[in-house]
């Protein structure tokens, strides 16, 4: 059963043997690029790799890019190897005819398009097993090499099947925006549990701290006595390249129950639907219920890239979520988006109002000191179980009015990130039939 929807699926997502050669003659002709301009400028490059999924036969049709390496020695400085690795990158694509546009993430790389090809050129430090790293990217070479003579054909479409079931459920990627698995983390993960089945099969037992240590590590790990570092995160997967790193760390909480949830469903009932869009459909679903009221807070985007704003718009709304609850609205969710011009934070409460009184439960009736503060404060008080209690008008009987004190600056507690400013936000109510005015 599971193995005939795993054909029907590799169908559709693995590339075809011509996809495949196509990607290798156009790798091999950037590399053959990158060393004519390193041999004609006398660069000190050590070794120029070819990467990541497409490199090891575990990418999905259509969904890929090149990803290039450039090794440099430990002795050349960070600034010669920035900015010979951008030289490099840029006229290597330039002389390709493609576009290119500077990224950066742990330092600058340049990333391109080549005849609808895109292409990562990447410099950094070339390191061994075991040997300190200089910036985060360097590790990528040696997960390559790690993972090349241990990934067989059969186990890279194991990992193609992962890659789709996860991409299916929205669950693919390790940026900030999905907090899901990388690319490496499915071939890991492949790697482990011999098959995607069987990955699943004990995945619907995890707990959170779920904790992988690949066999090899774990010979080395008894053998040689290592401490292991203690990682505080849902899943916990040792790179076998640096024992330091959690490589399931950038996975959120929700998206590794999700994950435990949507194994065990696709084991009792098997079925290709897994593969097409799942999440995607059960949202849909989700659309036909009864709501609550819902809101949305759209904020003009700034000039910023999605690594950057994303976290940025999640802090805002965290703090702002505080606010609410502190007056006493009830949330049923809240999640936040952006497309190229706005921020959206979105809310559903369960009511948008609430009566004027508000019950202040005040010290008990034993603490003496501040019994007489709050009587200070309130005349009419009462006795709630041991509290002293009193009414008093609320603030914010609707939560628009409160939004609109967010908007307007009004509200002192709410921590405002640099780049997602509610301050001329547009409040946008959704239940037209609730409309506040
Ligand atoms: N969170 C991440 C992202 C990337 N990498 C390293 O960078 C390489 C290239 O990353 P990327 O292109 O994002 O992923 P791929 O593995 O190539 O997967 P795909 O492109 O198919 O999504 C990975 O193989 C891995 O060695 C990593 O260690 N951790
Ligand atoms: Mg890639």
């Amino acid at each position: 059963m599971i193995e005939h929807i795993k054909e029907e699926v590799l169908k559709e997502i693995k590339p075809s043997k011509e996809e495949m050669e196509n990607l290798k003659r156009k790798s091999n002709a950037i590399i053959g690029k990158i060393w004519e301009i390193i041999k004609r400028n006398n660069f000190p490059v050590l070794e120029v790799l070819l990467v990541g999924s497409s490199a090891r036969n575990t990418n999905l049709k259509n969904d890929y890019d090149i990803d290039i390496f450039l090794l440099f020695d430990r002795s050349v400085n960070e600034e010669t190897l920035e900015d010979i690795g951008i030289k490099i990158g840029i006229e290597t694509i330039s002389e390709l005819n493609g576009t290119y546009s500077i990224n950066y993430a742990s330092h600058p790389y340049v990333n391109g398009i080549i005849d609808g090809y895109e292409v990562d050129i990447v410099p950094c430090y070339k390191i061994e097993f075991g040997e300190r790293i200089i910036s985060a990217v360097d590790r990528t070479p040696l997960h390559h090499k790690f993972l090349c003579n241990r990934l067989n054909e059969e186990l890279c479409d194991e990992v193609r099947v992962l890659k789709a079931f996860l991409r299916s459920l929205g669950l693919y990627g390790s940026d900030v925006k999905t907090k899901g698995f990388s690319g490496y983390l499915c071939e890991l993960l492949i790697l482990h549990y011999g098959s995607f089945e069987n990955l699943l099969k004990d995945a619907q037992n995890w707990k959170l701290g779920k904790t992988i240590i690949l066999k090899d590590i774990f010979e080395l790990y008894s053998r040689e006595k290592i401490n292991l570092k203690r990682f505080d995160d849902p899943l916990v997967v040792y790179d076998p390249v640096d024992l330091n790193r959690n490589v399931a760390s950038p996975l959120s909480k929700e998206n590794f129950c999700k994950f435990i949830f949507y194994a065990r469903e696709f084991l009792k009932n098997p079925s290709l639907e897994f593969f097409k869009d799942y999440g995607k459909k059960i949202e849909e679903k989700l659309e036909d219920r009864p709501h609550g009221y819902r809101l949305i807070l759209k904020i003009r985007r700034e000039d910023v890239v999605d690594d950057i704003l994303y976290p940025q718009m999640e802090k805002l709304q965290k703090s702002i979520n505080k606010a609410i609850t502190k007056n006493e609205f009830v949330i049923l969710s809240s999640k936040c988006f952006a497309d190229d011009k706005f921020c959206y934070l979105y809310w559903e409460f369960l009511v948008e109002k609430l009566p004027k009184v508000i019950l202040r439960e005040g010290p008990p009736v034993f603490d003496r000191e501040r019994v007489e503060n709050f009587l200070k404060k309130y005349d009419k008080v009462f006795i709630k179980g041991c509290k002293v209690c009193a009414y008093a008008e609320r603030k914010y009987s609707h939560v628009v009015e409160l939004f609109k004190d967010i908007i307007n600056g009004k509200f002192v507690n709410i921590s405002i990130p640099k780049h997602v400013n509610p301050k001329n936000g547009e409040i946008i109510e959704l239940d037209l039939d609730k409309t506040y005015s």
